[in-house]
């Protein structure tokens, strides 16, 4: 049976061709983010960074807030204290689109992330030309090599790259790459399930003190934030709870718990 990674990784295939046959993406140059840097930024930061999403439906959750405006929720995100504004451009199962992208970073200062199923480089600079600052790509939707290539290409396009893994031989990958920035999803892309011990148990194997480690998906409590705290994650990824909350900066302020220090130095 195909799962759902399967399915829109045959859905983004015919997107990408699309994009391929847009002039203006092919020719136009790209242009320079102004944002800062998401690595400095958690990095400087001692409290549990957070990166909230736009995020309007899921696949497992149906929707989740179809009602509203991605600018003004990425504010309303910023004034809470997010260190970062995520947002789901893909349309088919997230209801996203790269003009919600575009909306959002022309109104917010912090790092805004491109959240889709990144295969193709064309898709980097899309991302790049909508004002996006960081892209993802997901070790489990590449090949190792495809992977490397893409991180590179970001790379060279002044993107930061959050590459998220969910379970050790991933990460290992990941860690080759020598990706900076390492997402721990908790939620299974194949099955949804979302347990934090995912992050718990992959952690202690990146012992470099350097790399900026996020924990993604299902945050609700204080609780859960301190649970990856204290497991040594520098950041988390939320979307479900804070777009169905009427009171973003109570849901965002509790998250923000201290963080521990990993490694030796
Ligand atoms: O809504 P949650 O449980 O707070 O999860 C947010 C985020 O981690 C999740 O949207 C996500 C993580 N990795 C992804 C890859 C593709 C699409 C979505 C995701």
């Amino acid at each position: 049976m195909d799962t759902f990674l399967d399915r829109i990784l045959d859905t983004k295939s015919e997107e990408i061709q699309h994009l391929y046959q847009q002039d203006d993406l092919l020719t136009k140059p790209v242009q320079h983010s102004t944002k800062p840097s998401l690595y400095e930024s958690f990095k400087r930061d001692d409290q549990l960074s957070i990166i909230a999403e736009i995020k309007r439906a899921s696949p497992s959750k149906g929707d989740i807030n179809i009602g509203i405006e991605p600018p003004e929720q990425a504010q309303l995100y910023e004034d809470a204290g997010a260190s970062a504004i995520s947002v789901l451009t893909d349309k088919p199962y997230f209801k996203g689109s790269i003009d919600d992208l575009v909306d959002v970073q022309h109104n917010v200062n912090v790092p805004v992330l491109c959240k889709d199923f990144i295969l193709d480089p064309i898709q980097l600079k899309r991302a790049k030309q909508a004002g996006a600052s960081v892209v993802l790509l997901i070790a489990a939707a590449l090949s190792p090599e495809r992977l490397n290539d893409l991180y590179e290409q970001a790379t060279a396009l002044g993107l930061e790259v959050l590459l998220e893994v969910h379970n050790e031989a991933e990460l290992d990958i990941a860690l080759s790459i020598g990706a900076t920035i390492i997402g721990i999803n908790n939620r299974d892309l194949m099955t949804f399930n979302v347990d934090l011990s995912v992050t718990e148990s992959l952690i202690d194997r990146i012992q470099d003190p350097d790399k900026v480690i996020i924990s993604e998906s299902g945050f609700r409590t204080k609780d859960d934030a301190e649970r990856v705290a204290k497991a040594g994650a520098d950041g988390i990824l939320v979307g479900e709870s804070f777009m169905k909350t009427d009171d973003v900066e109570g849901a965002l302020s509790q998250l923000r718990v201290p963080t521990t220090r990993r490694g030796s130095s």
